[in-house]
């Protein structure tokens, strides 16, 4: 399976395309629905939220609400698009005397100055419209079809935020079922620890006031995924590194972890190692989940507990130091429309993302072609494992 997104951030739509899905998917628009509608949640959004109300159009490769194996194409209307239809026309140029908005005073930590020396724009606008997270809408469209794939297998995934700038949102080590179930469930603000939502609201609040912005941390686990995903045969076939590259393809992802993360580096291999053990009933199993159900970047059948760590929001209302690309003279940076954080929104994108390496990793094992024979193939791979 492969996928491509293409739109800009104010230009008419979001297009993807999914490539090599399997036949036979009984696809549930309204749950693709439901995920857009959950990313474009969260306090802290900016006014951009208030305007679109992300919907999904399917317009090849599925029939009747079943996938045909053909490539599918998706779209969401950028609603905003009618405020910029002129600036952002893909054809014509406007009359001379529109204001384009243009953007000359690059935003530190943005793509714009980078991108405009990189692609010769002079109008940091032909960057920020591409680099800007309004893609992740798509993705998040992609994750959902591919996260219906994964339930019908029995795969479950959640993401959910786990700090917020200097505030802890979940402490827990998820090791237990009942905490893996109190994630997987956690209402659609994705902060599973309901008594902090007053706190963290507070804080948010106060950062804007200050015309600051914030980052987090956010957390996606896996439950009931087999194992034998992914490969140590060869560095490019580990699923942990392929998981690893996705998450920081997600704009503003500075860091990604598996298990324990960071920690692992500073305990003793006895606390770290997840003990080996068997039953009937259960088969391979291991009694702790440090590292993250992967060993050897593959999967190890215990639940994936993948960690990431996201920056604060670039664009500030104070804006910091900048210079004009035309002039050269000191400047403020540019101020766009913007968020103060998007924790909440992002802990949706990393579970898409995640959703769809371990799609790909699932159809890159099986035959792909059907969706019923995908089925039989995997549950037969996870009996032979159990008795292995
Ligand atoms: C869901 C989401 C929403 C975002 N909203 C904004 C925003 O409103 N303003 C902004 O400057 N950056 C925002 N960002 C971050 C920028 O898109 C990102 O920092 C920028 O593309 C530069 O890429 P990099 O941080 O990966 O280097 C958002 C990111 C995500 C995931
Ligand atoms: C549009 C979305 O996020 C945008 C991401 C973004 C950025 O620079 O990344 C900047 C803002 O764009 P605008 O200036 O149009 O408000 C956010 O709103 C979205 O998530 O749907």
């Amino acid at each position: 399976m492969i996928y491509f997104t293409a739109g800009e951030s104010h230009g008419p739509q979001l297009t993807g395309i999914i490539e090599g899905f399997p036949a036979g998917l009984h696809l549930s628009i309204d749950r693709i629905n439901q995920k857009l509608s959950e990313r474009q949640k969260g306090y802290g959004r900016g006014y951009r939220q208030k305007i679109e109300k992300d919907q999904v159009k399917i317009t090849s490769g599925v029939r009747h609400g079943i996938t045909l194996g053909s490539p599918i194409t998706l779209t969401i209307a950028n609603i905003d698009h009618k405020h910029w239809s002129k600036i952002m026309n893909p054809i014509h140029r406007p009359n001379p005397d529109t204001n384009l908005r243009e953007v000359k005073n690059p935003r530190p930590g943005h793509a714009d100055l980078v991108g405009g020396m990189k692609y010769g724009h002079r109008d940091l606008r032909n960057v920020l419209e591409r680099s800007s997270a309004r893609e992740t809408a798509m993705r998040v469209a992609i994750g959902a079809i591919c996260t219906q794939l994964l339930n019908e297998l029995g795969i479950r995934i959640a993401g959910y935020v786990r700090q917020i700038g200097s505030i802890e949102a979940d402490s827990d080590q998820l090791l237990t079922p009942d905490q893996i179930e109190r994630a997987i469930n956690c209402n659609d603000l994705r902060i599973v620890n309901q008594d902090k939502v007053e706190a963290i609201h507070e804080f948010i609040d106060q950062t804007k006031k200050a015309g600051d912005t914030l980052g987090g941390i956010v957390r996606v686990i896996a439950e009931n995924v087999p194992a034998g995903l992914g490969s140590y045969t060869s560095w490019n076939e580990k699923l942990d590194s392929k998981i690893a590259a996705a998450v920081i393809g997600i704009n503003a992802f500075k860091g990604v972890s598996f298990g324990d993360g960071f920690d692992l580096g500073t305990k003793p291999g006895s606390q770290v190692m997840d003990p080996i053990y068997w039953d009937q009933d259960q088969g391979w199993y291991r009694s702790s989940d440090h590292l993250g159900g992967f060993e050897g970047g593959m999967t190890n059948g215990m639940p994936l507990i993948i960690n990431a760590a996201m920056k604060p929001i670039p664009t500030l209302y104070k804006p910091l130091h900048s210079v004009a690309i035309d002039t050269k003279e000191e400047h403020k940076a540019s101020i766009e429309r913007s968020d103060v954080t998007a924790i909440v929104p992002a802990s949706l994108v990393i579970e898409a993302v995640v959703a769809i390496e371990l799609c790909k990793a699932i159809l890159g094992t099986f035959d792909c072609a059907s969706m019923d024979r995908l089925k039989k193939q995997y549950h037969d791979y996870c009996d032979e494992l159990k008795n292995y």
